[in-house]
């Protein structure tokens, strides 16, 4: 509460003149609006007696025109009543006053206004007027609103959003991330993103350096939701910089690809897969060599092949129709896979011919193994066509070898099987170096 009529809270003694002529020319000056009302409580409430310059600019209405009026000429269609009601009985009670609403200037454009009532009272205690201090905030609540928009937006948006600070540690996560992972804002605030890679580091993305120098990335690596289940993430990030350019934050946006991931796969898997057998196809295994082509030495001197062709096959097809022929391939394919090392690729290089692409493995383990496979063939009494047994070719990978020629050699060899009576195992020749 303001006496005017004391000097005591000056702390020395002033004339009343000089003191006067003080105040004038402060709330002349003062970039805070004042406006002097009296302590009228009839009517219309208290009248204007007194507003500073401030105060002319930010209501549009000259010294004039205030005077005499009632403050409520200021409030409009916008301006809450709560705090205009709140307001009203902090004057009659002479209470301090404090609070914020929407006014309106002269021309009756709006604006954001905060201001105190503070009551004067005379030496008696009696209130004579009351001295409201008022400050123009709709450039500050503008700056705000937008800042809360943002902030929704952000929140609200259905990707995740992970803001970190400059040490790596989630300062900020929003609704979408919660949903993806399964944890709340306050389970993670603290904790650096890695967390969510699970306990093994080698499954983990790259560092924070290295994604930043990739700003988008598509993470293989599995995250874990807080149920342990895993998912995958497109994710992009950026640094955010202060005015000094210093990178304050990292601030991460990701998607959630598993679904997207999970189709790929079963779409790469279908491109190399045989329908029929479920064997790897020819473009599959074509592919599977060319990497051994790729290979440096040694690394591919232990690569042999097994191309087999079941025999006389044409015959069952004749004697038991295409639909039966294609039973005794899928059975024939299945016997080749349970006597594949997991190691082995077995793929159906044509109709009745498969290839084995066996790693690591010398020629005489290979023809073993091609041998166990025809005994098995002849031991595998089909249940509609009977026995059918088949024709091997093996052969090694030569130093310097392509699989072209690795092929062409194991594939000759089948041929001499086939021409020495079917059902046997031939070993390929070596081919004639010049
Ligand atoms: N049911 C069925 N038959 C197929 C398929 N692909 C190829 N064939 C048949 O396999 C037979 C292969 O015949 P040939 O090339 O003469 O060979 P073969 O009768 O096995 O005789 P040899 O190889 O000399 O022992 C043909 O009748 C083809 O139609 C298939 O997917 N399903």
């Amino acid at each position: 509460m303001t006496d005017l009529n004391s000097n005591a809270h000056l702390g020395l003694a002033m004339p009343v003149e000089t003191k006067t002529l003080l105040f004038q020319v402060a709330l002349d000056q003062s970039y805070n609006s004042v406006v002097i009302t009296d302590a009228n409580t009839k009517g219309d409430g208290p009248r204007i007696i007194y507003a500073n310059p401030s105060f002319e600019k930010m209501t549009g209405y000259t010294l004039c025109e205030l005077i005499g009026k009632s403050p409520k000429i200021l409030q409009g269609p916008l301006t809450d009543q709560r705090v205009i009601e709140e307001m009203r009985l902090c004057i009659q009670s002479g209470t301090f006053f404090e609070g914020s609403a929407i006014n309106y200037n002269k021309n009756g454009a709006p604006y954001n206004v905060e201001w105190s009532i503070s009551p004067i009272k005379d030496q008696s205690g009696v209130i004579q007027n009351f001295i409201s201090v008022q400050r123009n905030v709709t450039t500050l609540i503008a700056v705000q609103q937008k800042r809360s928009l943002l902030a929704k937006a952000l929140n609200d948006t259905p990707d995740c959003v992970m803001i970190t600070d400059i040490q790596n540690r989630i300062i900020f996560v929003n609704i979408g991330f919660e949903q993806l992972t399964g944890y709340k804002q306050d389970e993670v605030l603290g904790k650096e993103p890695s967390f969510l890679w699970g306990s093994k580091p080698e499954t983990a993305p790259d560092n924070i350096e290295s994604r930043l120098s990739n700003l988008h990335f598509q993470s293989h690596a599995p995250n874990l939701r807080k149920d342990g289940s895993k998912f995958h993430v497109d994710q992009s990030m950026a640094n955010i910089q202060d005015d000094a350019g210093k990178v304050t934050h990292y601030v991460s946006f990701s998607k959630d690809s598993t679904d997207r991931l999970k189709q790929e796969l079963e779409l790469k898997d279908m491109a190399s897969t045989d329908a029929l057998t479920g064997l790897l196809n020819r473009r599959a295994g074509e592919q599977l060599l060319k990497q051994y082509d790729d290979m440096t030495q040694p690394a591919n001197n232990m690569l042999c092949l097994i191309m087999l062709d079941i025999d006389n096959f044409k015959k069952i097809n004749d004697t038991f129709g295409h639909v039966i022929g294609d039973q005794a391939l899928k059975s024939c394919s299945q016997l080749l896979k349970s006597e594949a090392r997991a190691t082995d690729s077995v793929i159906r290089w044509g109709g009745e011919e498969f290839l084995i692409v066996v790693s690591n493995s010398t020629l005489k383990a290979t023809l073993n193994f091609a041998e166990r496979i025809r005994k098995s063939f002849e031991l595998n009494n089909e249940s509609t066509v009977g026995f059918v047994t088949a024709s091997f070719g093996v052969a090694q990978m030569l130093t310097g070898e392509s699989t072209a020629s690795l092929l062409n050699r194991a594939d000759k060899a089948l041929y001499k099987a086939k021409l020495e009576g079917r059902n046997c195992v031939k070993c390929a020749k070596q081919p004639i170096l010049f």
